[in-house]
C-alpha cells in the first residue's frame, strides 16, 4: 500500500479516538494527555534513549555499569539526595574503578579516571578542562572565585588572590597563625575535658582567616564549647551542598523569598536550616562589605586578602567584583579553609590516640626544638621535623582535601584519553580518595602510617598524592594551611597528653562527601598538660 494511503487509512482509524478526546472537558484533557505524556516518556522515550546510550553514543565503548545510563538525574537523586547514600557516591566509584579498570562511565556523560597520567593531563597548569558547571552551581557560592567557571576569569580572579597566599606571604602571618594557637591552646586547658576538637579546629582555622580576611576574626575562639552559632549555621550550609547541587534553582528562589520577605524568626521556624544559611552569609556579607567601605574611603593600610578585588583590573580585564561577588569569595574562603584544615588536624589526632609508638615519637621529635611544653617554636623549624611533617601528610592522605570527583568538561572539540574519544561536553571525574587509596602505592592503604613517607623513595606516592588538587585551579591557601598545620599540630601534641572521650567510637570517624569529608560524629577529647 502506498505510504499516503497507509496514512490516510490510521488517520481515519484514529478519529473517533481523537473526537472522543476532543469531547471530553479542558480538566480531563489536560489528565489524559498528561498522562498520555508521562507513559510515553518513560516507556518509549527512556528505553530508545537508554538504548542509543549503550550501544551508539561516541562514549558506548566505555565499560561502566549499564544501570548507571538511564538518568543522569535519577542518579544525582539517588546518589546525592537519599540520605542513606548521599555522600557515598566516591566509595561506589572506586569499587567501578575495582572491577571496570582505570576508565569507567560512571552516567550518561560521565567519565571517572583512575589514572595519574589522565589526572596529571586534566588538572595541569593551562588546563583547557573548566571545571563543570553541573557541579560548581551551589547559590550560595556560585559566584565564588571557587565556583568560577570560565577559564580566563578564574585566572584573573586568582592573581589578585595570589600575592596574599604565597610563601612568602604566609611566613609574614607567623605571629598570627602563633597567636591563634596559643589562645586556642589555652582554651583547650581551661575546657580541659569533653572538649569537641573537631569544632575547635574549625574555630582555630576560621579566626586566622577571618582575621586576614577582615582584621578582625570571628571570635570563634572565644566561645565557651567552641559552637558559636554561626558555626553551627555553617554545618546546615555545608549540609545543603547535595540539594543545591541537584536543585539549584529552586534553592535559590527559596532563598531570595526567604531572604526578602520573612522575618527572620518566622524562617526559623519554617526551615531551621534555612535560616541558620541566611544568618551565615549575612555574617560573611556584613564582614566583607565594611573592609570594602573603608577601602572606598581611601584606607590602603588595612590587611585584607580581598583588597584587589575592590578594583578594576584593566591589564587583565577584571571588573571590580560585584558586592555578591565578594559575599560568595567570603563565604567560600571561610569554607575552604576552615572545614579542610580542621578535619587533616581532627584526623591527626584521632590517629594519634590510637597509635600511642607514634605519638611518643612525635613528642620525642617535637622536644628537640621545644624544650618545654609551651617553648616558643617557629613555624619554618616544624617544617623541618620529618616525623611531624609525615604525620601531617599521613592524614592529609586520611582526609583527602576535598575527596570528591572535582568534575570538569572536556573542551569543545573533544579530547582522547586512554585511548578513549570523548566528545566536547563529556565530564570527567578524578576522585582523590581513590588515589589515595591505591594500595599498590600506598600499601596497606587503610591504616594510618606516618612512618611510609620515611622510606628512601617516596616518588610514587608523592605523584599520587593530591590533596590540595593540581595546575591552574589548585588550593590557593596550600601554604597557609602547611603552616596551620604544622604550628597547631606541633605545638598541641607538644602541651597536652590527650585522650578519646570514652563514648566516643570508631565509627564517629567514618566520612561521606559533602564536597569536603563529613564525619559521622564528632571528636570529643580530653587533655592534660604536659609536665615536662
Ligand atoms: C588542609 C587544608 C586544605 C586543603 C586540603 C585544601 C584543598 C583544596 C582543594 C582540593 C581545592 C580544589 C577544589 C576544586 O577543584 O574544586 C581547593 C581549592 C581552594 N582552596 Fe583549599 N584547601 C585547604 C585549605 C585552604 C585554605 C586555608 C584556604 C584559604 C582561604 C583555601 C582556599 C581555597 C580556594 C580559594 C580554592 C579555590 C581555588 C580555585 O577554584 O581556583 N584552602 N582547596
Amino acid at each position: 500500500m502506498p505510504l499516503q494511503e497507509l496514512f490516510t487509512a490510521t488517520m481515519a482509524s484514529a478519529r473517533p479516538l481523537l473526537d472522543k478526546f476532543l469531547s471530553y472537558p479542558p480538566s480531563s484533557k489536560l489528565l489524559y494527555s498528561s498522562a498520555a505524556f508521562v507513559t510515553s516518556y518513560v516507556f518509549l522515550y527512556m528505553p530508545i534513549r537508554f538504548i542509543y546510550r549503550v550501544y551508539f553514543d561516541p562514549l558506548s565503548e566505555i565499560p561502566g555499569p549499564k544501570i548507571a545510563l538511564v538518568s543522569e538525574n535519577l542518579n544525582k537523586l539517588y546518589w546525592i539526595i537519599l540520605p542513606w547514600n548521599s555522600g557515598t557516591e566516591i566509595f561506589n566509584f572506586k569499587k567501578w574503578h575495582e572491577k571496570y579498570g582505570p576508565v569507567v562511565r560512571t552516567g550518561p556523560r560521565y567519565v571517572s579516571f583512575n589514572d595519574i597520567e589522565v589526572y596529571n593531563q586534566i588538572y595541569k597548569m593551562n588546563t583547557r578542562f573548566a571545571k563543570s558547571a553541573d557541579f560548581y552551581n551551589h547559590p550560595s557560592a556560585d559566584e565564588s572565585v571557587v565556583e568560577t567557571l570560565n577559564i580566563k576569569d578564574a585566572y584573573a580572579r586568582r592573581v589578585a588572590l595570589a600575592p596574599y597566599f604565597s610563601k612568602p606571604a604566609v611566613r609574614k602571618l607567623e605571629d598570627l597563625i602563633q597567636s591563634k594557637v596559643t589562645l586556642f591552646l589555652n582554651r583547650v586547658k581551661e575546657i580541659g575535658t569533653n572538649i569537641n576538637i573537631t569544632r575547635g579546629f574549625r574555630c582555630l582555622t576560621v579566626d586566622i582567616i577571618t582575621f586576614y580576611s577582615y582584621e578582625q576574626s570571628f571570635g570563634a575562639l572565644s566561645h565557651p564549647t567552641f559552637a558559636p552559632g554561626w558555626l553551627l549555621a555553617f554545618e546546615s550550609l555545608i549540609d545543603s551542598t547535595g540539594v543545591q547541587n541537584v536543585f539549584p534553582n529552586t534553592f535559590a528562589v527559596i532563598g531570595f523569598i526567604f531572604e526578602k520577605f520573612l522575618p527572620r524568626p518566622v524562617v526559623r521556624v519554617i526551615s531551621p536550616p534555612m535560616a541558620d544559611i541566611l544568618d551565615f552569609t549575612d555574617v560573611c556579607t556584613r564582614a566583607v562589605l565594611s573592609q570594602k567601605v573603608k577601602y572606598a574611603a581611601g584606607d590602603r593600610n588595612m590587611v585584607t586578602i580581598f583588597a584587589q578585588l575592590f578594583e578594576d583590573d584593566p591589564k587583565r580585564g577584571r571588573k571590580a567584583l560585584t558586592d555578591k561577588q565578594l559575599t560568595h569569595d567570603a563565604i567560600s574562603t571561610v569554607a575552604a579553609g576552615m572545614d579542610t584544615t580542621g578535619h587533616a588536624l581532627n584526623y591527626a589526632i584521632y590517629y594519634l590516640t590510637k597509635n600511642p609508638d607514634a605519638e611518643k615519637r612525635l613528642l620525642e621529635e617535637l622536644k628537640s626544638v621545644m624544650p618545654t611544653p609551651t617553648s616558643d617554636v617557629k613555624e619554618e623549624v616544624l617544617e623541618g621535623l620529618p616525623f611531624l611533617q609525615a604525620c601531617i601528610k599521613e592524614s592529609l592522605r586520611f582526609s583527602h582535601g576535598v575527596p570528591g570527583p572535582l568534575p570538569r568538561d572536556v573542551p569543545a572539540g573533544g579530547t582522547t584519553l586512554l585511548g578513549y574519544y570523548l566528545p566536547g561536553g563529556t565530564i570527567v571525574q578524578n576522585s582523590a580518595y581513590t588515589y589515595h587509596t591505591n594500595p599498590t602505592v600506598f600499601p596497606n592503604p587503610d591504616k594510618w602510617d606516618p612512618s611510609r613517607w620515611l622510606v628512601k623513595d617516596t616518588r610514587d606516592m608523592e605523584r599520587h598524592f593530591m590533596p590540595f588538587s593540581r595546575g591552574s585551579r589548585i588550593c590557593i591557601g596550600m601554604h597557609l594551611a602547611e603552616a596551620e598545620l604544622s604550628v597547631a599540630l606541633g605545638r598541641f601534641v607538644r602541651r597536652f597528653e590527650v585522650g578519646l572521650m570514652e563514648d566516643v567510637k570508631d565509627s564517629d570517624m567514618e566520612w561521606r562527601a559533602v564536597f569536603v569529608p563529613k564525619t559521622r560524629g564528632m571528636l570529643r577529647v580530653w587533655a592534660k598538660e604536659r609536665k615536662e
